[in-house]
């Protein structure tokens, strides 16, 4: 153990900084200085606090049941998706089961940055957690140079966060990470409860979220990707778990495939990887054909990107009235929607809505949702969303873009412009925004929920696509029919006159279109 090697309680607010690492001894552990059994409220989660403000987890703002609404009595009603089973015929099999909530405890290693960013992601860490259907007990941070190869904490504090296991009766134990499979299996020993990482906590609450086909697919895949090398770890922890557990659920981060007879289930799930990267492939290949219809038909497209749970979502539905599902949870949208939206000046444009990003996204996930990825970095213009009202909105900035350069650095297409807009300004503490307002500059402020800025954003959105048309006047012949029939379709006549020779048109047309139209020229 080094000498920083301490931990400090994540949720209490004051176990942080150099003052307070001082008086923090080894003997000193963070249940017995704070005392783990108090609910005060010490532990309160973002998601409870909204919940208690709120009523509910939706979007409150009193209109009738939207479709996204609809869509969350839905969520709330469905069991939880499973995949970990002992037969691997359920390895991609949908099964519903009783929501359980696991009881977790939640431990970080602090290796660089500041106080606030370490606190930053441990409260992440417990949204995720509960997004996932946990109940979180207890976030402990160890301060150390870097993870410990054998155990992730240190030993030391392993047998530390075991007695605050056994002292809040948690069954669960989530870092803040990813661990080797090794780590993995190392800690639970000492622990002696089901040790998940990071990744695998987000990989389940994408597989409780997916719903369409394509999103199933691309989670599945996902999930044995980081269980491939973590067969054995899993099956040794399992068979332990399993006596004392009702029926074959491995509980939260484990609903992945299953890990019986390993070596002919690692053959087999390496043969239902490939097949789920053919009907992925297949899917996208449907995807691409509605989009060449659309870039055909030239209307612009505009993509939101931006953190999980920024209000990608909720712009949508302000923007367009879409009633797509607002939850406030992590990565409620996993399957892009496209709506019919409208510029200011009548323009047509389509809006896709998207899964959203976050902090060490797993590899596996940005490499299955690849498809979807791209096709929202082939856009004409990205809004990417910032939460205003998080204590990091820069960190979420830094966080969206690296995902973003890693996808487009594979296709070498070029990086779409990018509208910055800073949302929830009404819940945004006004010392942060007034710093926001001078770090980005061309930046529009908005709040999804109020609706303040929202005109704005219109406006500079209108402005950030450039019209692809081009005025002219032409003299078409009666015989080129087809040509008037086009301008008809995807331009605007701006004044016609029948002459002898033919229709005299002036219009505002797409280039294509102008080109087509270039021998029929007029200069009056
Ligand atoms: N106060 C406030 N809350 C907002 C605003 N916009 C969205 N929210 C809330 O933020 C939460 C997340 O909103 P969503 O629109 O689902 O966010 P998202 O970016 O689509 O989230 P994911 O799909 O989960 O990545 C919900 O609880 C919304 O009600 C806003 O302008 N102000
Ligand atoms: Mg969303």
């Amino acid at each position: 153990m080094t000498n920083t090697d301490e931990v400090t309680n994540a949720f209490d607010g004051d176990g942080y900084g150099p003052d307070d690492a001082a008086h923090e001894t080894d003997t000193d552990t963070a249940h017995e200085a704070d005392g783990v059994h108090d609910t005060d409220g010490a532990h309160e989660t973002p998601r409870a606090r909204e919940r208690a403000a709120h009523g509910h987890d939706t979007d409150s703002t009193g209109h009738d049941p939207s479709v996204g609404e609809m869509q969350l009595d839905d969520r709330a009603a469905l069991r939880r998706v499973r995949g970990l089973s002992t037969e691997l015929t359920d390895v991609t099999e949908v099964e519903y089961r009783q929501l359980r909530l696991e009881r977790v405890v939640l431990v970080g290693v602090w290796t660089s940055g500041t106080a606030a960013q370490a606190e930053a992601s441990m409260t992440e860490l417990a949204a995720l957690a509960e997004t996932a259907g946990s109940e979180v007990l207890e976030g402990l941070v160890q301060r150390r140079d870097k993870p410990d190869a054998a155990t992730y904490i240190g030993s030391g504090k392993a047998n530390e966060l075991r007695e605050v296991v056994l002292a809040t009766g948690a069954d669960t134990v989530i870092a803040d990470g990813e661990l080797t499979p090794a780590q993995l299996n190392a800690l639970e020993k000492v622990v002696k409860v089901k040790v998940i990482d990071r990744t695998a906590l987000i990989l389940d609450i994408f597989a409780q979220h997916a719903t369409s086909s394509e999103g199933k697919a691309q989670v599945a895949l996902a999930q044995m990707q980081y269980m491939m090398p973590r067969l054995r770890g899993w099956g040794e922890s399992m068979s332990r778990q399993a006596g004392g557990r009702a029926g074959k659920d491995g509980g939260v981060g484990t609903r992945g495939p299953g890990e019986t007879k390993i070596e002919t289930d690692r053959r087999r799930i390496r043969e239902r990887m490939a097949k789920l990267r053919r009907e992925i492939k297949e899917m996208k290949g449907a995807r691409d054909t509605k989009r060449t219809q659309r870039l055909r038909s030239e209307v612009p497209s505009v993509a939101i990107v931006g953190y999980t749970n920024a209000g990608k979502s909720s712009l949508l539905n302000s923007l367009t009235g879409a009633g797509v599902l607002v939850e406030n949870a992590l990565f409620a949208t996993l399957d892009p929607t496209t709506r019919k939206a409208e510029f200011e000046d009548g323009r047509q444009y389509v809006l896709t809505d998207t899964v959203g990003f976050v902090r060490h996204l797993p590899t596996q996930l940005v490499e299955a949702f690849r498809s979807t990825l791209e096709e929202v970095t082939d856009a004409d213009l990205l809004v990417h969303v910032v939460d205003g009202s998080d204590p990091l909105p820069t960190e979420q900035i830094k966080a969206v873009r690296e995902v973003i350069t890693g996808v487009l650095r594979e296709t070498d297409a070029p990086a779409p412009p990018e509208l910055l807009v800073v949302n929830k300004i009404d819940a945004a503490d006004p010392v942060t925004l007034t710093q926001l307002r001078a770090l980005l500059p061309g930046a529009v402020f908005v709040s999804a929920r109020t609706g303040e800025g929202i005109a704005e954003l219109r406006e500079t959105l209108a402005e950030s696509v450039k019209s692809p048309e081009v005025e002219l006047t032409a003299l078409v012949p009666y015989t080129r029919g087809d040509l008037m029939a086009r301008i008809h379709a995807d331009g605007r006549i701006l004044g016609s006159s029948h002459e002898p020779e033919g229709t005299l048109v002036r219009a505002r047309v797409p280039e294509a279109l102008a080109s087509a139209l270039q021998e029929y020229r007029h200069s009056a």
